[in-house]
Order: C-alpha cells, then sequence, then structure tokens
C-alpha cells in the first residue's frame, strides 16, 4: 500500500517535473547519465598514473614513460574538469527547473483554488491542506527529480566501483552493501512518522501565520494601535512559534542520531573492506596504484552509498510532502455542469421558483433557511428585510448557485438550477456583496471587473459610475480613471469607505444581466447619496429582476415586494403598504426605526 502511493506520488511529480520544463528535464538526464561514469574513469586514469610512475621510479626516467604519464595526468585534468562543468551545469539546470517548476504549482494551485465549491473555504481541513500544499509543493517535485537522478547517479557509479571492487575480493561488494540495510530500515521508519509530526503543526503554523497578519498589516492597524493588541498578540505568536520550534529541534535532534547510526555503519564497512585491501597488497595481489585506486573506491563507494542512502530516503520523504498537494489537487467541486446542460434563457420570461428550500452550511447541522417557499416574477423588483443572521446573504447566495440547497429546488424559468451551467447562471446575475472586494487596481479596472467580457469602454464606465454616484469622487482623483485606488502599492490614492462602496456598486451596475442583487449596497454612503442611488434605482434594473437587502427600511419602500425573513423562515412577504396594514414584523421594525428619525 505505502509503496503503491509511493510510486503514484513519484510519478505524478516526475510528470509535474516534465511538463514544467522538458528540455531542462532532458539536460538532467543527459548530465545524470554522463556523471554517474565519471568517477570510474577517474579512478582509472589515477590507477593507470601512479603504476606508471611506479614503474618510472623502478627503472629510471625514460622518454616514453614520461609521455605516457603526461597522457594520464592530461585524461584526470579533462576529466576533472568536465565533471567542474557537470557540477556547473547541473546547478543552472536546477534552478531553472525550480523556478519552472514553481510556476506550475502555483498555476495548478490557482486553477483549483478558483475550481472548487465555495463550502471548502468554510473548511478548516482545506486551510491545512492548502498550507500544507502551499508549503511544500514549490520546491518538493524538484527535490523528487534531483532524488531520483542523485539515486540513479549514485547507483550507476556505486554499480562501477562494486563491479571493481569485485576484483579485489567477493566478500567486499557485499559487505558495503549489507552495511547500509540497517540505516535504510530506521530511516524510512522515521521518516514516516516526522511527516506526521510535522502534518500535525499545521494548524499552529496557520495560527502563527494569522497572528503575523493581525500585527502586520494595515487593515488591522488601527484597532491594534487602539486597544494595544500588538504585544499581546506578538506574545501568542511567540508561544507557537516557540512550540514548532521546540517541536524542530527535537525531529532535527532525532535525525542527526539517525544519521550517526547510518553514517557509522557505512564506515565500519568501508574500514573493513580497507583491511582486506591492505592484506591483499602486503600478499603482493595488488600495485601500489592497484592499492590507491581501491582506497579511493572504498571512499568513493561509501560517498556513493551515503548519497543513495539519503536520497533514497529524500524520495519518500517527497513523496509523502506532496500528499498534501495532489490531495489538493484531487479535491472535486460538488457544484458542476451537468453532462448536457439547458440553455438559460436570454430573457426569463416566468421568474425565479423556490420550493421547500432549506438550506444548512456543510459541518453545521443548523437549518439556516427553512422550507421557503416563493415565486420572483421576471422584472419584479424585491427587498429582503430580517435581523442579523436571519439568512438574507444565505438566500442570495443559493440564488446565485454558489451553494446548492439542502432541500428543496430552485428554478429559473421553470428549470431547477442544477440543470443548468453554473457560470451560465453566475453570467446573468450582477452581485454586490455585503463584503465587495477593494481592488488594489485602477478605477477603471475596478469597475471593469464586472464585466470583463466586455471591452472595457471609457463610455460604459462612466455610464456605470454615474449610476452608482461614484462619478465625482473619480473627476477628483488625480488620474481620473486611470487613478490606481488603494495604499498598497505606488501612486495609489485611498478611498472612504462610502467611496470604495459606490465603485463597488458601479461594478455591478456594469454587468447586462437578468438578475441584479445588492447585498446591503448603500450601508456605507451618506444619507444623499443613499437616496440618490434608490431614487435612480427602480430605472437603472429596468426590465430585470432585482433583489435588494438593506437594513435602512425607509430606502426601500419604492420596490415591488418585500420578504421578511425571520430566523430562517419566511414569515411575511407583500408590498410596504400591505404589510403596513398587517402590522406584523415588518411594521414594528419599519415604526421602531421611524420612531428614531422623529424629533
Ligand atoms: N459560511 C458559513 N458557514 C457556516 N455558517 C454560516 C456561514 N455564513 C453564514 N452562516 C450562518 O448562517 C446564518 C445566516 O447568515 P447570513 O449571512 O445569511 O445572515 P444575514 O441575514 O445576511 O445577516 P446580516 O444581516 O448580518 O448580513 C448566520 O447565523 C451565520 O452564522
Amino acid at each position: 500500500m505505502i509503496l503503491k502511493s509511493l510510486v503514484v506520488n513519484l510519478q505524478r511529480a516526475l510528470h509535474l517535473v516534465w511538463h514544467s520544463s522538458p528540455r531542462w528535464t532532458v539536460v538532467s538526464l543527459g548530465l545524470l547519465l554522463f556523471q554517474g561514469f565519471l568517477p570510474l574513469g577517474q579512478l582509472y586514469l589515477m590507477k593507470q598514473l601512479i603504476d606508471t610512475l611506479t614503474l618510472g621510479v623502478k627503472s629510471g626516467f625514460d622518454a616514453s614513460t614520461w609521455q605516457t604519464a603526461l597522457i594520464w595526468i592530461g585524461g584526470v585534468g579533462v576529466l576533472t574538469l568536465a565533471s567542474d562543468t557537470c557540477n556547473a551545469l547541473n546547478n543552472l539546470t536546477q534552478t531553472i527547473q525550480t523556478q519552472a517548476i514553481s510556476d506550475r504549482v502555483h498555476s495548478l494551485l490557482h486553477h483549483k483554488s478558483i475550481e472548487v465549491d465555495l463550502q471548502f473555504y468554510e473548511n478548516t481541513d482545506y486551510y491545512n491542506t492548502l498550507h500544507r500544499a502551499q508549503e511544500q509543493a514549490p520546491y518538493r517535485p524538484q527535490m523528487v527529480l534531483y532524488s531520483l537522478l542523485q539515486v540513479g547517479q549514485s547507483s550507476l557509479s556505486l554499480l562501477g566501483i562494486l563491479v571493481l571492487l569485485t576484483g579485489l575480493h567477493w566478500l567486499v561488494p557485499l559487505v558495503l552493501l549489507l552495511a547500509i540495510l540497517p540505516g535504510v530500515a530506521i530511516r524510512f521508519k522515521y521518516t514516516g512518522k516526522a511527516y506526521l509530526r510535522i502534518s500535525s503543526w499545521t494548524e499552529s503554523e496557520r495560527q502563527a501565520d494569522y497572528l503575523h497578519t493581525l500585527v502586520t498589516t494595515e487593515p488591522y492597524a488601527k484597532e491594534i494601535r487602539l486597544f494595544a493588541l500588538g504585544s499581546l498578540f506578538h506574545q501568542w505568536f511567540q508561544g507557537l512559534r516557540t512550540k514548532i520550534r521546540q517541536e524542530k529541534v527535537h525531529l532535527a535532534t532525532q535525525q542527526s542520531a539517525i544519521d550517526l547510526i547510518t553514517n557509522g555503519s557505512a564506515t565500519l564497512a568501508v574500514c573493513i573492506a580497507s583491511g582486506i585491501t591492505a592484506y591483499q597488497m602486503i600478499q603482493g595481489a595488488v600495485t601500489l596504484g592497484g592499492f590507491v585506486m581501491y582506497y579511493q573506491a572504498f571512499q568513493r563507494g561509501q560517498g556513493f552509498l551515503r548519497d543513495l542512502l539519503s536520497n533514497s530516503i529524500g524520495l519518500y520523504e517527497n513523496s509523502l510532502f506532496l500528499q498534501d498537494f495532489y490531495q489538493f489537487l484531487d479535491i472535486q467541486p460538488l457544484i458542476v455542469a451537468p453532462v448536457a446542460p439547458k440553455p438559460l434563457p436570454a430573457v426569463w420570461q416566468q421568474g425565479i421558483c423556490l420550493e421547500n428550500v432549506s438550506f444548512n452550511y456543510a459541518h453545521s447541522q443548523r437549518s439556516v433557511l427553512k422550507n421557503i417557499n416563493l415565486k420572483i416574477n421576471a422584472g419584479e423588483v424585491i427587498a429582503i428585510v430580517g435581523a442579523n443572521g436571519a439568512g438574507k446573504t444565505t438566500l442570495i447566495k443559493l440564488l446565485c448557485r454558489l451553494y446548492d440547497p439542502t432541500e428543496g429546488t430552485i428554478s429559473i424559468d421553470g428549470v431547477d438550477l442544477r440543470h443548468y451551467a453554473p457560470t451560465d447562471i453566475q453570467r446573468q446575475i450582477s452581485v454586490l456583496f455585503q463584503d465587495y472586494i477593494q481592488y488594489q487596481l485602477t478605477v477603471q479596472e475596478n469597475i471593469w471587473l464586472g464585466n470583463i467580457e466586455a471591452p472595457p469602454s471609457t463610455e460604459a464606465i462612466w455610464d456605470a459610475a454615474r449610476a452608482a454616484g461614484a462619478d465625482p469622487t473619480i473627476e477628483r482623483l488625480p488620474q481620473g480613471l486611470d487613478t490606481r485606488l488603494g495604499n498598497w502599492f505606488e501612486q495609489g490614492e485611498e478611498l472612504s469607505i462610502g467611496q470604495w462602496q459606490k465603485i463597488a456598486l458601479a461594478r455591478a451596475f456594469m454587468r447586462d444581466a437578468q438578475l441584479v442583487i445588492l447585498d446591503e449596497p448603500t450601508s456605507a454612503l451618506d444619507p444623499q447619496a443613499e437616496a440618490e442611488v434608490f431614487d435612480r434605482f427602480r430605472q437603472l434594473v429596468r426590465g430585470r429582476t432585482a433583489i435588494v437587502i438593506s437594513h435602512r427600511l425607509s430606502t426601500i419602500k419604492m420596490v415591488d415586494r418585500i420578504l421578511v425573513l425571520s430566523n430562517g423562515e419566511l414569515v411575511e412577504c407583500g408590498s410596504h403598504d400591505r404589510l403596513m396594514e398587517q402590522n406584523g414584523l415588518y411594521a414594528r421594525l419599519f415604526n421602531t426605526q421611524a420612531q428614531h428619525y422623529q424629533v
């Protein structure tokens, strides 16, 4: 089982490496083969050189011996130069591959993050997996390739050396091989345990990252200063980091002890092999050149064994850490287009219908929406009101098909939303959420993002800006539409919250959608601006279906129908006048607000 997942993970890692930079992967492989045989050639040339010199010493100087010695010296030099060149090329190849792989990993992570359902973002496991994937994936695949190449290279070199050593005594290569077995077993076991330990810190690491963000970024700076929270958060951060550091030190200590055992056993094997060579030499079976060659062969053999061992463990370790990355990539979105999606009508005739719709968020047993039955006619303008947490935004999220109802159905023109492609539905909806985004981009981009399928026409952008009442704000900016907003980047202009909201509202007006949804669109606007937006609202959404959520009841009197939600239930529904006559929850809320305005 472990072996199977190891093989699968390695295959996927190699696939990733190959697709990130095929040419450089080929270069790496070529270098591997070449470098694998280099040590053997170097040893052979060294032996020939020493034997030639020994002969020269014995027989006195002669020109041909000198020439031969020069040839061997030249050969050693050429191979050493080749080895240096390979090392330099290896470094270059690795740098290029690392960059290419890192870019590809980010692109895969981004694609998956965009593809997954919203509900994954509400899940701690998702963030833990994403955190580990982000931490490990940019460099692990490259390490897999590197470890694999090193394993290949060390094996080739070791094989050559073992063949060479067989010439000395058949026991020697056997001793060398047996010596690594205990180390391999211990390291494999330890690596699996270490992975589990490291994975268990993820939550703490994320908490520490969160505290770091609180202390170092602008959105939190005001409150952190005014409530003097900086030192407290720093202390909490330190506490978490200290715990993680202690764990890391503990792991590193264990790792060093294990390294000592494995390297010790390899050194013992080399000592035994050296003893055998010395014995052979005293018996005259090995020349001086031969002794030097074998001695160096042991030393290098020991190095190759160490490399082989550490890289084999490295492969296993990398495959374990890549599991998280693959686990993340394997997440399957639940809200997907059906095999043969129905075409969404370009102009809705019947509108939206909710039948017995109930909903609870994943990981929560609580029903946020309870048995909602509702028909919203095409072209109707609806307002949803209700206390905080009543379920208003959740209802909107269901209409946008960011979630599917737990029970019941939602349909557009008589067809269940699940039979349309989600992208088709979302293309026909223009929505401004309460927690809209303040893009640190130019004004033009901020507004154009509401409809990127159309070219960024200045005229359309100004129209949207005027509709949202954002035009005076833009006119006052130094570069007008080209002004960058926010202060994260150079020459950015920060706006007030209300001004940001107007820009976001303009973005929502960019799209010529069938359904316009505004979730508290004017919560930060001054009364004048709010009144203007609502005065124009009917004209803006002309011929389209519109839903507006607002806590300021006086502003939504003009809608066709008002829905009142209470604890996830639709408790009242009708025009302002009718609901006032009914004298129920809506009338109570309205009168309470109205009282505050009376002097
Ligand atoms: N992502 C979520 N995961 C779990 N529960 C959620 C999530 N979002 C909202 N809830 C819960 O669902 C309930 C309804 O939330 P919702 O945002 O729909 O209320 P709302 O009526 O829009 O409130 P408000 O007026 O404060 O914006 C709340 O009790 C909230 O705790």
